[in-house]
């Protein structure tokens, strides 16, 4: 048996992860798939390049088949079966689709919050006797609870079969609502009354008799009553008398589940029986939130590859992102999506629209989570938890994933903490770490002793926050040193590639504009855009380049038409390039978890890569756009101080790498300018962008620096042994001399 078949993994999945050449989980996806096939809570903290995707992406992928499947027999095994316990529990199938009853049929729960979503119990009382049981509100919402017979209506009090008493003070039949009690709310006991000796329902509220609500007509004098509920984002718990009641009745009531036999009744409604749940086509069961446009594409493509064989009923997919017509992404949720995995905007959009409904779903996934925490997307995050149900309409727990490869932070513990059901940590490391398969060296340029600069007949555009100020070479003012590093790190970029003949690298910048300024760099010392031949044909991706080009550019990388992708940190995060050798860091990221997701592009699924950053010895001065700026950038001269109310600011690297090596624990490397890599300096020769050598080449070396040990660890032996015979014998023996 394959080994994902071992843990559990459907045998179509199982297959389709055979034919990636996917031979054995990694430890991840070891630790982490079963986990969330069993239901639980994970928090995903492991490596770049770690196989977290498919680490979540499969599990989910093979429970939605799972509930599609049991959907189109009109049943669960688990639940049938409960429906036919001879206890007293809330119906999984005679209620509304978006009220969600747990697995031991005790609490109900509703987080739609615009519809009423009603539920019955699955037995119910006729012809005599006094019965009692009770509700408590479980979390906040609206709710009405009493008595319906099986003619009424799922919106309890809106018909005349359907009885019931709501929180805000009132009573309703037939849509008649009149003022009765008082108000009740969180974790109030409401005690609910049925005297079919008198014909009569009366409610309690923690234990104090509220009086007499309605009196029975006499057309309901053998009528069936079952206990029933409706909840408008709301949540509450049932005793019917298994346990111990906080109120015991008086006045001669007692519990339901003592009620004699003759006087009670089952639920006529059965699993694929006269109600059937209904399926929303626009309430996907997962929901998978990915920082950025290429990031959600991706993982998308893997679920698409996981469910290549998986048939009758197939999972259907949609891609919500930003930047393209939404009536395409509108139409597919009108025809029925499984999972939707997107960015957070669009998702917001589709959501607040009602063409996106949380009622179905059982996946809730924030891949990289601390980045979408970084970008503001917190309240989003809480909005989306808040509406999804906590129990989903089969019964089961919502399930959070939650993953990054720098999830150690302040904010996502905290987020952890407060929505997620006793999330168990994947934590292979147990802090931010960097995979062996990565060699991230640095170079420092100086341009106090590199004056190269000073007779540069051609180098890359600047980005003219020095447009304004005197430099020049020769004043070693803190503007010229700054200009200077500018204009170095061209050419240092450069000599990376030339140095380690790269033929295919990430190249990260700071800024939007840094990008195109090195893109239009390549290009021309390369010969053009248009020269087949270019060495350096590259192409950009960030945030101001229009979707599709985003995509094709992201594309002719992966396909190896261009050699370089030059990025902002929006390619940072989660993009996979299988076998990428190399990146440079033209800039260091001022966040330091971003070295760590930037230098993880390279050194993947077990492939060796290397990363350079270059650092600036002297502080450089460069663009700071913030809220304050008017255009956000474009078309922006104001290079004052951000202290002055300008748009511009001293970026210190030392100090950012210093960061970094403090939040690693590590000294990175350093490098000559000439940047070369010693070949001993890590493991041996590698290759970068090639599969990491586990023995081959570096056995040899290891054999020669392990043999001075091996020969003094032989002398002592000797010497031992011949120490112990001495002693034991007393005398020399020949082989010992
Ligand atoms: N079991 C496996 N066997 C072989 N290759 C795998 C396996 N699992 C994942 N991979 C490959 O490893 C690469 C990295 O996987 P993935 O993108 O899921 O990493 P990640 O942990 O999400 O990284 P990041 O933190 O950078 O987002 C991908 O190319 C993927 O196809």
């Amino acid at each position: 048996m394959a080994a994902f078949e071992e843990m559990g993994v459907l045998p179509e999945i199982a297959k389709a992860v055979d034919e990636m050449d996917w031979t054995l989980p990694t430890d991840v996806q070891n630790e982490a798939i079963p986990l969330i096939l069993g239901g639980g809570d994970v928090l995903m903290a492991a490596e770049t390049g770690s196989g977290k995707t498919g680490a979540f992406c499969l599990p989910i992928l093979q429970i939605v088949w799972e509930t599609l499947k049991d959907i189109q027999l009109g049943k669960t095994s688990k639940v049938v079966g409960k429906e036919a316990s001879p206890h007293w529990l809330m119906s999984y199938f005679d209620r509304d689709a978006g009220l969600a009853v747990t697995p031991d049929g005790l609490r109900c729960q509703s987080r739609d919050p615009k519809t009423w979503q009603g539920v019955r119990c699955t037995k119910a009382v006729t012809g005599k006797g006094k019965y009692y049981f009770e509700a408590t509100v479980s979390d906040e919402g609206l709710c009405r609870v009493g008595w319906a017979t099986p003619q009424a209506a799922l919106d309890l009090g809106t018909c005349k079969n359907g009885f019931g008493f709501g929180g805000t003070g009132k009573k309703s039949n037939n849509r008649q609502f009149d003022e009765f009690g008082e108000a009740f709310g969180l974790h109030d006991v409401m005690g609910c009354y049925l005297d079919l000796d008198n014909m009569e329902i009366h409610y309690s509220k923690n234990g104090t008799d509220l009086g007499k609500a309605f009196t029975l007509r006499n057309e309901f004098k053998n009528a069936v009553f079952h206990p029933a509920v409706v909840l408008k984002n709301a949540e509450m718990s049932f005793n019917f008398g298994a346990t111990n009641f906080k109120h015991p009745p008086k006045g001669g009531y007692i519990a339901l589940c003592d009620a004699p036999k003759d006087c009670t009744a089952n639920s006529g409604v059965k699993a694929g029986g006269d109600k059937p749940q209904k399926v929303q086509h626009n309430a996907p069961q997962a929901i998978i939130i990915e920082p950025s446009r290429e990031l959600a594409e991706q993982t998308l493509k893997q679920v698409q590859l996981f469910r290549t064989y998986i048939e009758n009923p197939k999972v259907r997919d949609l891609l919500v992102v930003g930047g393209v017509p939404v009536k395409d992404q509108i139409a597919a949720l009108g025809a029925g999506i499984d999972i939707v995995c997107g960015t957070p905007g669009r998702m917001e959009e589709l959501i607040n629209s009602g063409q996106l409904s949380l009622q179905a779903c059982k996946f809730f996934v924030l891949d990289e989570a601390d980045g979408l925490l970084k970008q503001g997307h917190e309240r989003l995050i809480n909005n989306i938890y808040n509406a999804i149900p906590k129990i989903t309409s089969d019964g089961k727990r919502l399930q959070m994933v939650v993953c990054s490869a720098t999830l150690h932070s302040f904010e996502v513990k905290r987020m952890a903490e407060r929505l997620m059901h006793f999330p168990t940590w994947v934590d292979l490391k147990g802090e931010d770490s960097v995979p062996e398969t990565v060699h991230h060296v640095v170079v420092t340029i100086d341009p106090r002793n590199d004056q190269s600069w000073h007779s540069m007949r051609r180098h890359v555009q600047t980005d003219g926050v020095h447009a304004k100020d005197n430099v020049r070479p020769g004043i070693n003012t803190p503007e010229t040193l700054s200009e200077a590093v500018k204009m170095l790190k061209g050419e240092y970029c450069v000599r990376a590639i030339d140095t380690h003949k790269m033929d295919m690298a990430l190249v990260f910048c700071r800024t939007k504009l840094d990008c195109d300024n090195l893109e239009r760099y390549f290009n021309q010392i390369g010969g053009g855009s248009n020269n087949r031949g270019n060495p350096y044909s590259c192409v950009c991706l960030h945030g101001d380049r229009k979707p599709a080009e985003r995509k094709n550019n992201l594309q002719s990388f992966k396909d190896g038409n261009v050699k370089f992708l030059i990025c902002t940190d929006v390619a940072a995060r989660g993009i996979d390039v299988g076998g990428l050798p190399f990146i440079i860091n033209v800039t260091l990221p001022d966040e330091k978890s971003n070295y760590v997701h930037r230098i993880g592009r390279v050194g993947r699924a077990e492939r060796m890569g290397l990363a350079i950053s270059l650092v600036a010895a002297v502080p450089e001065k460069v663009w700071y756009h913030g809220e304050w700026c008017p255009s956000r950038g474009r078309g922006c001269y104001n290079t004052r101080l951000t202290t002055e109310r300008g748009c511009c600011t001293w970026y210190n690297e030392p100090q950012y790498l210093a960061d970094i090596e403090e939040h690693l624990g590590v000294t990175i490397q350093q490098v000559d300018q000439q940047m070369k890599v010693p070949v001993d300096e890590f493991d041996g020769k590698v290759v970068y962008g090639e599969r990491r050598n586990q023995a081959g080449s570096s056995y040899q070396t290891h054999v020669e620096q392990l043999a001075p040990a091996v020969r003094e660890l032989a002398q002592l032996e000797t010497s031992t042994q011949t120490i112990y015979l001495k002693r034991q014998y007393g005398k020399e023996y020949p082989w010992t001399r």
